[in-house]
């Protein structure tokens, strides 16, 4: 078997992986019996893409791509997520050069994996949303775990506009007006629905048979010729690079007026704010009541869940600009928010 050849060539591999998998290490990387590499991703909480995660992810890639390695199956460390997307930390108020440089990075890890010699899957363990959904998207093959989670692209919830390339491959992977009205609405799939339109392959029963579908998916390679399997790819999969390779610096431009536009900076601090942060209510900055008033709103929906309407709450602040700061503990305030449920 072609694979098994292949491994044999790079057995030593496997003692070699250590310097990408220490402690301090976000990715984790084994080589399999059958030569083909698992990346388990694993950057607290939920694997958003930060600057040093993206280039630790391009190192990862590098070194699968230098070593000869066949297969490549990305997955999660996290039980329940597989990507949260980009890391909200680099959106909000970003300074713009280390913005550019962060987008830079990203269009370049994107173009690494989704043009990659070796052949890559996905085993999706978890929640998937938008930067979560696009590097599954940018493998050859997606599994997805059943159960609660959901994948798609929820850019325009966020106030932002995935780039063109994203789209383009949404585009080329599931029908024109699924994309259109998936993007749009910023719909997010069950696995069931995922599967009907073919935004993944495979469902699977947990995250080792997730894996398993992944490699059984590797194995129809073993009857084709590699040169013949990495040209076809190449052929099918170039332009897009190419493209974008050719408007780089549009692209990085444009991303960034939008995330600086004041109703991106809107959601992205809600989101920010929505965890369980130590942000004490209305003592945060002080010096921007609707800054102030969103983050109360996300105070509050942490203290009080399914009862609290927070982007009913953040949209408010919005509206009215800060002028009605809600106090979580007094109910005239936040009455207004509260659901029957
Ligand atoms: C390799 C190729 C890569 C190519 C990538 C290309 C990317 C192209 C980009 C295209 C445009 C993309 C835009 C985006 O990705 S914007 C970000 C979108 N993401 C989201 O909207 C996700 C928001 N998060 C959630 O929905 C949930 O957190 C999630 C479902 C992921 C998990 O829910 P769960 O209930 O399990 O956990 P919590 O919500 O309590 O969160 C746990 C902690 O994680 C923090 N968190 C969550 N999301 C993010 C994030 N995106 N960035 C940073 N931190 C995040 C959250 O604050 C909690 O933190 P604490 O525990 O400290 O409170």
């Amino acid at each position: 078997m072609l694979l098994r050849r292949v491994y044999k060539q790079h057995r030593w591999l496997a003692s070699h992986v250590k310097f990408l998998s220490t402690q301090k290490s976000s990715i984790d990387i084994k080589v399999d019996n059958d030569g083909i590499a698992i990346l388990n991703l694993q950057r607290p909480p939920v694997n958003s893409f930060s600057m040093d995660f993206l280039k630790e992810l391009s190192k990862s890639l590098d070194f699968v791509e230098n070593n000869k390695i066949t297969a490549m199956i990305l997955t999660s460390a996290f039980p329940r997520v597989f990507s949260a997307g980009l890391d909200i930390n680099e959106v909000y108020k970003p300074d713009a050069v280390r913005f550019k440089e962060f987008w830079t990075t990203l269009q370049e890890v994107w173009m690494k994996l989704f043009g990659a010699r070796f052949i890559t899957a996905a085993a999706i363990n978890g929640q998937s949303p938008a930067g979560g959904c696009l590097m599954a998207m940018s493998c050859e093959y997606r599994v997805m775990i059943k159960g609660t989670f959901t994948i798609g692209m929820n850019e325009t919830s966020l106030g932002l506009i995935a780039p063109t390339w994203f789209m383009e491959l949404v585009k080329n992977t599931i029908n024109v007006r699924d994309a259109e009205y998936a993007f749009t609405t910023s719909r997010m799939f069950t696995p069931e629905e995922a599967l009907k339109v073919r935004l993944i392959d495979e469902i699977a029963a947990d995250k080792d048979d997730a894996i398993a579908k992944c490699k059984r998916f590797i194995k129809k390679f073993d009857e084709i010729t590699p040169s013949a399997r990495i040209n076809t790819k190449m052929k099918l999969r170039g332009p897009a690079i190419k493209k974008l390779q050719n408007t780089r610096q549009e692209d990085t431009e444009e991303i960034y007026q939008l995330v600086i536009h004041p109703d991106t900076q809107k959601v992205a601090i809600f989101q920010l704010y929505s965890s369980p942060v130590s942000a004490n209510p209305a003592i945060i900055t002080g010096y921007d009541p609707m800054e102030v008033c969103i983050e109360n709103c996300a105070q509050c929906k942490k203290m009080l869940g399914a009862w609290f309407e927070g982007q009913l709450c953040a949209e408010s602040c919005i509206k009215y600009r800060g002028k009605m700061i809600p106090d979580c503990e007094n109910y005239a305030s936040i009455s207004p928010f509260l659901n029957k449920l």
